[in-house]
């Protein structure tokens, strides 16, 4: 006999066995419970199955480990059923970012441990630098990021890790880097739109919700950049494909934070929402993948020809084409294999680059008007800036905006208070330590926030909760350590989209502040709260003015 066989011989008897004595123990049980025998069994194993996770998990989270400190546990009265609670109790009433930041009174790296689920919390600025850039490579995305947001984002950038990332990201980057200022050219016609919408609301001496005008804004100058055509949102209030993504990014904002019990989350329309979203994006894509197959037969044709004026001329015309927008820019290029990509793929894309740039652009319009309209001197101080720079009506130039130091301040000073990524949420691949000494278990939840570092007293001292733009004068931001503001995320993972954005905001704000004056309705008080990005859930009620008459 092999030794092989044998070797599988040794364990048949005893096998043989434990099948007996579990045959014998069933019909036992049936008799005395007279009950179902399977169904005992079963119960048994998932019993068993959950007491031994549960096991697992509480020792990778609690034994003290031999490298770090054990992470302290967020003080609970009921093994963390109230601290579960309070937390679904205050996403549901739009205070859950107040919540968080409550939390971070009792320590600055925290962990949760409810049955099943279990996440730490890192608030200091070293350990989000050792998270986003000193040991990136150990702080993915993760498996269960990648599965929520799979509906929403498939493999987009976002929603990506590894080659298939960075492939994503390289190619991404140049285009950036070259209509970087884009940003700014684009917005002529729909800033012509704004104007018209906010005259209306002067003349009807009504009230305007900014947030929802800068969302239709922003999706229009976004998707003027992501592929050309923008969807005219400032025309149509109620818009199928942003309604779609709006419930698909709650959904998706729940599941995260509810993570292991994600399946309790209500999801019925998501599969209704993800395929009207796929309608809209599909014909952008087809339509693009048909100018580009038109772009490259034109180049086939013109290689056979022997034109040399025609070739230069129509040359500079593809170079065009091929870069006009991101989209005819991934489609003359191929993904990480080599090949080119496909139709799913490209929805994708844009489905990421729309999230990306979209909601957290209406954010810092949406929350940098309302500081404005609170705090009447800083607008005018940054009106007298604006006067002596720009003047009264000339549109902006690049130059401009590289002067504008004090309107930098402001945009600074409200993506500090409200960052429009407030939370983040990253996987522990391998054992690690953070540099305050504690211990992340290989395969945790590792949860940061800018919105909570932002306004650490600690850090900011005890005026962090006030809106001062002067923190970021010359005298002052040398205390502003590294870390202490990341809105824009950092490392190899920082926004792709960060001087678009920033040069968005001030052109559309100068272009305003040259026409209009606001304040914030009397007694409204915003709600800021945040699915994946942050909104304000009570829109952001403002009174405007003409500037002149
Ligand atoms: C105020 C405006 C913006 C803020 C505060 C912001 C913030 C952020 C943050 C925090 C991330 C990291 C997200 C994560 O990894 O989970 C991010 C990533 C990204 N952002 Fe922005 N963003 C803004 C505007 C834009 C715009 C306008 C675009 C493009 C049109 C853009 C494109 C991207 C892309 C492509 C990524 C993914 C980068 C990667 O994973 O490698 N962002 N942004």
């Amino acid at each position: 006999m092999s030794t092989v066989a044998a070797r599988a011989m040794i364990p048949l008897p005893f096998l043989s066995y434990v099948w007996e004595y579990v045959r014998t123990r069933q019909r036992s049980l049936a008799k005395r419970y007279k009950a179902n025998p399977s169904m005992a069994m079963l119960v048994l194993t998932t019993t068993l199955y959950f007491w031994l996770a549960r096991r697992r998990r509480s020792k990778q989270a609690g034994v003290p480990p031999p490298r770090g400190i054990p992470i302290p546990c967020i003080k609970s009265r009921l093994f963390m059923l109230d601290i579960g609670y309070m937390f679904i109790k205050s996403k549901i009433e739009g205070n859950e970012l107040q919540y968080v930041y409550d939390l971070s009174k009792q320590g600055l790296t925290l962990r949760t441990a409810t049955i099943g689920h279990s996440l730490m919390i890192a608030f200091e600025p070293s350990s989000v630098q050792h998270m986003l850039v000193k040991n990136f490579e150990n702080y993915p995305k993760g498996p269960s990021f990648y599965k929520i947001l799979h509906p929403l984002m498939g493999t987009g950038i976002f929603n990506s890790d590894g080659a298939a990332w960075k492939n994503q990201r390289a190619l991404a980057r140049p285009h950036f880097q070259v209509t970087e200022y884009k940003g700014a050219v684009h917005i002529e016609t729909q800033i012509n739109q704004v104007f018209r919408i906010l005259d209306q609301t002067i003349s009807n001496g009504e009230i305007i919700d900014v947030q929802d005008l800068w969302s239709r804004y922003t999706i229009d100058t976004t998707t003027g950049f992501l592929f050309g055509d923008c969807v005219n949102a400032l025309d149509k209030p109620k818009h199928q494909f942003l309604e779609a993504f709006s419930r698909t990014q709650k959904v998706c904002g729940w599941k995260m934070r509810l993570c292991s019990y994600k399946a309790f989350v209500p999801d019925f329309k998501m599969s209704q929402d993800v395929k009207a979203m796929g309608e809209f994006l599909m014909p952008i894509v087809d339509s693009a993948i048909a100018k580009e197959n038109a772009r490259r037969q034109r180049e086939e044709e013109r290689s056979l020809s022997d034109d040399s004026e025609n070739t230069t001329k129509d040359s500079e015309e593809g170079v065009r084409d091929k870069n006009e927008n991101l989209l005819a820019h991934f489609l003359s290029s191929t993904d990480q294999n080599g090949q080119p990509f496909d139709r799913i793929y490209l929805r994708d894309m844009l489905m990421n680059f729309m999230t990306a740039g979209r909601d957290t652009s209406t954010n810092l319009l949406t929350f940098v008007c309302y500081c404005l309209g609170k705090h009447p001197k800083v607008m005018d101080q940054l009106w007298d800036e604006i006067q002596s720079i720009v003047g009264c009506d000339r549109k902006p130039d690049h130059d401009d905006l590289k002067k504008l130091k004090y309107m930098k301040q402001v945009i600074n000073e409200t993506l500090r208070l409200y960052p429009a990524v407030p939370f983040n949420i990253k996987y522990c691949l391998e054992d690690d330590v953070l540099p305050n000494g504690y211990f992340i278990p290989k395969g945790s939840m590792v949860a940061h926030s800018s919105y909570v570092t932002h306004r650490l007293k600690e850090y900011w001292g005890e005026d962090s909760e006030e809106f001062d733009p002067d923190r970021w004068g010359p005298d002052r931001v040398k205390e502003i350590r590294p870390f202490m503001f990341f809105p824009f995320h950092a490392g190899p993972r920082i926004c792709l989209g960060q001087n678009f954005a920033y040069n968005q905001a001030m052109n559309t704000l100068i272009r305003l502040m040259q026409r209009y004056t606001w304040r914030v309705v009397e007694g409204f008080v915003p709600r800021p709260e945040s699915d994946i990005t942050m909104f304000s859930r009570n829109g952001m009620q403002l009174i405007f003015d003409h500037r002149w008459d």
